[in-house]
């Protein structure tokens, strides 16, 4: 039974049974999420005050500016899931390949990848605006005792186990599914412990808000600028408004709050997008389909793209059921 305020660690220990195949392995793997994710939101509170702020002088796979809080994210999530050897692989936006891990007696017993954008939202960093963590978790599908492979990170969105995000903004939260609704929990940094505080969350059937990165539009297809021209017009509830942090997770945070609709649609210059599929689009599909939202990628659900590449990115609509239904019945028109 769901009470408010319980803490995270009573939650992830009273909902293991209800979880298909627990054995206590993903409660440890959870624990060891919220464990880095408050390093990294001490480190992001005091950004300011410490050598972090700026780039890391480095590109990524992606062949982006690494920032210094990305890459201090990312080593602090690798570290702290590799020295508690609950996961036998890992794949982050900042490591060009992933990760298998052996656990100390070398014979690979961990059932869990983990899938990872160490810090999302990597412009806001330097300019006090809110930014993300966002997880993903499969079940391996190489046997057990072997080596990961690449097989085992891509897997379909529809095969997770678990996912979530933390977000680092006002107050600093941790949402995550284990597919059997989505639940909130807000650190209390005095304290350094995670409480419940947005139970059983959900999308509204609709929203008001709409968030895309306008500057791009020149280059949207035009299925995408009719519908943002529908969010526009004096009609009915409309005009919508228009909110856009840049961060994914804040944007997905807010609109899943509020009712909203997350848009980054491919482009003439963006040919399939800016998000990755593994880490970012497929957890935020699974959260959002478990608040009762939707995620497409236009006609496909998010979900059932079968991935190539463990970088690939695909266009990316999210958000409140109405919305996203009528952003497809404008891009049906054309495509
Ligand atoms: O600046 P743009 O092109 O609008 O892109 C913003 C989007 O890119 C991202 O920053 C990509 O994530 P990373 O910061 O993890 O690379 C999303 O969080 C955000 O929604
Ligand atoms: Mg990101
Ligand atoms: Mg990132």
């Amino acid at each position: 039974m769901t009470k408010k305020n319980q803490t995270l660690g009573e939650f992830i220990i009273e909902n293991q049974s209800s979880f298909k195949y627990s054995s206590g392995e993903l409660s440890k793997l959870i624990n060891a999420i919220r464990l880095a994710a408050k390093v990294v939101n001490h480190e992001v509170n005091k950004a300011g005050l410490v050598d972090i702020l700026g780039d890391a002088g480095d590109t990524n796979v992606q062949g982006e500016e690494q920032k210094k809080l990305d890459v201090f994210a990312n080593e602090k999530f690798i570290s702290t899931l590799k020295n508690r050897e609950i996961v036998c692989g890992i794949a982050s936006e900042e490591e060009d390949s992933f990760i298998a891990i052996n656990s100390n007696d070398n014979k690979h017993q961990n059932k869990y990848v983990v899938l990872i954008d160490p810090l999302d939202g990597s412009s806001n960093v330097d300019v006090n605006v809110s930014v993300g963590t966002i997880f993903s978790i499969y079940r391996r599908v190489t046997p057990v005792g072997t080596p990961v492979t690449l097989a085992d990170f891509l897997q379909p969105g529809n095969k997770q186990v678990a996912a979530g995000y933390v977000v680092y903004g006002t107050s600093t939260m941790l949402v995550y599914t284990t597919g059997d609704g989505v639940n909130g929990f807000t650190l209390n940094p005095a304290l350094g412990t995670f409480y419940l505080s947005h139970p059983n969350m959900q999308f509204p059937e609709t929203g008001k808000i709409y968030s895309v990165n306008e500057g791009n539009y020149v280059h949207f297809l035009q299925g995408v600028k009719d519908y943002i021209k529908y969010c526009q017009q004096e009609e009915g509830d409309r005009p919508y408004t228009s909110r856009y942090i840049g961060s994914l997770v804040s944007d997905f945070h807010r609109n899943m709050i509020k009712g909203g609709i997350y848009m980054y649609p491919k482009s003439s210059v963006t040919e399939s997008g800016k998000l990755r599929l593994l880490y970012e689009c497929n957890p935020m599909a699974f959260i959002a389909e478990q608040a009762n939202g939707l995620a497409v990628g236009g006609k496909s659900r998010i979900m059932d793209i079968e991935p190539t590449e463990l970088h690939q990115r695909v266009p990316f609509f999210c958000g409140s059921r109405k919305m996203v239904e009528k952003l497809q019945e404008c891009l049906d028109k054309y495509h």
